[in-house]
């Protein structure tokens, strides 16, 4: 493997295998919703494994909603910050998120390059992560000042970095996932694969996968722009109520423990009774075929 730089970023992540940055060219089209069931499948997929999801949504951060850890604070210790873990005492699903630093729930963040470049830079060097197998990054729509920063970051100091690309398939959200195609092209930043958000609609009383409106479209295009095709994920209305209502209870203010939302588990275990986690399941298998090409790589630089 290449030698790579020596900074602060890079002693903090060399005990992160995978870092995986989740896109999309367009808002809405599910990418923080596939951030947090990425986190949550592969939390679930291995016994012990240890994983992360670091939230530069700046101006909307939703990963702490989604995960059950809103309104927690990070704990600032000696040696940085602190994630919040979403599964409490088991401390193997950490988050970190802006939403844990912002005064009050709802609050906006309205900060111009510069300022969000140096909190991304804080988010990579200082939070004490430990090893991680996987740590999962849910960033902002289109390709903005966080993904240049975060690029900017992790490039040069991490072998094992790589992209998956959300899509909806409808024809304007394909045309914005091929903009952002070619923007991880421009920083020689490999691509997992594509997945297929919101492709057909889960029947809340039977299961079945009914298309009501177009499908497939991510899959022609990852066809086209010869990327593999993760797998389609429908329109899941149980979803949506696990993901949106995932409310923690009160965080613990104990001194010196980390709070902690003490939902996760139970969310777990909800999530995977799902119809997304069948379909997640299938998308987190092609995902693990891709992995390894990224880790014969010796340097994607
Ligand atoms: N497969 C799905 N089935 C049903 N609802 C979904 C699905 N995926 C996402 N959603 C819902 O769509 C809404 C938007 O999802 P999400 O916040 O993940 O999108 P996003 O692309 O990250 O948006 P943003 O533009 O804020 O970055 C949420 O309410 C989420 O619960
Ligand atoms: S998908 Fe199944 S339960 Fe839903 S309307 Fe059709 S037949 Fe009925």
């Amino acid at each position: 493997m290449a030698a790579v730089q020596d900074t602060p970023v890079s002693r903090r992540l060399s005990s992160i295998k995978h870092i995986i940055i989740v896109c999309s060219g367009k808002g809405g089209v599910g990418k923080s919703s596939v951030a947090a069931q990425l986190a949550l499948k592969l939390y679930a997929s291995t016994p012990n494994v240890r994983v992360g999801i670091l939230d530069v949504d700046l101006t909307g951060p939703s990963i702490p909603r989604m995960l059950g850890v809103d309104g927690s604070s990070v704990h600032q210790s000696s040696d940085g910050w602190v994630p919040v873990y979403a599964d409490a005492s088991e401390a193997r699903l950490a988050c970190m998120s802006v939403g844990f630093l912002l005064k009050r729930k709802g609050d906006s963040v309205v900060w111009r390059g510069p300022k969000k470049n140096a909190m991304i830079r804080q988010f990579l060097s200082d939070v004490r992560w430990g090893e991680l197998d996987y740590l999962v990054v849910d960033t902002p729509p289109g390709t903005s000042d966080e993904h240049l920063s975060l690029l900017e970051h992790l490039s040069p100091v991490h072998d094992r970095l790589s992209a998956i690309i959300v899509t909806t398939p409808q024809a304007v959200a394909l045309m914005d996932a091929v903009k952002c195609l070619s923007f991880t092209r421009a920083v020689n930043l490999p691509v997992l694969g594509i997945v297929e958000n919101m492709s057909g609609y889960v029947c809340p009383c039977c299961g079945e996968v009914s298309n009501v409106f177009s499908t497939a479209g991510g899959e022609e295009m990852a066809r086209r722009e010869g990327v593999r095709f993760l797998g389609a994920l429908p329109v899941d209305t149980e979803l949506v109520s696990l993901l949106d209502a995932a409310e923690a209870t009160p965080p613990k203010a104990e001194s010196g423990v980390p709070d902690a939302g003490s939902v996760g588990i139970e969310l777990v275990r909800r999530y995977q009774a799902t119809p997304s986690a069948k379909h997640f399941g299938k998308v987190l298998d092609t995902l693990q075929d891709a992995l390894p090409a990224i880790e014969r790589r010796t340097s994607i630089l």
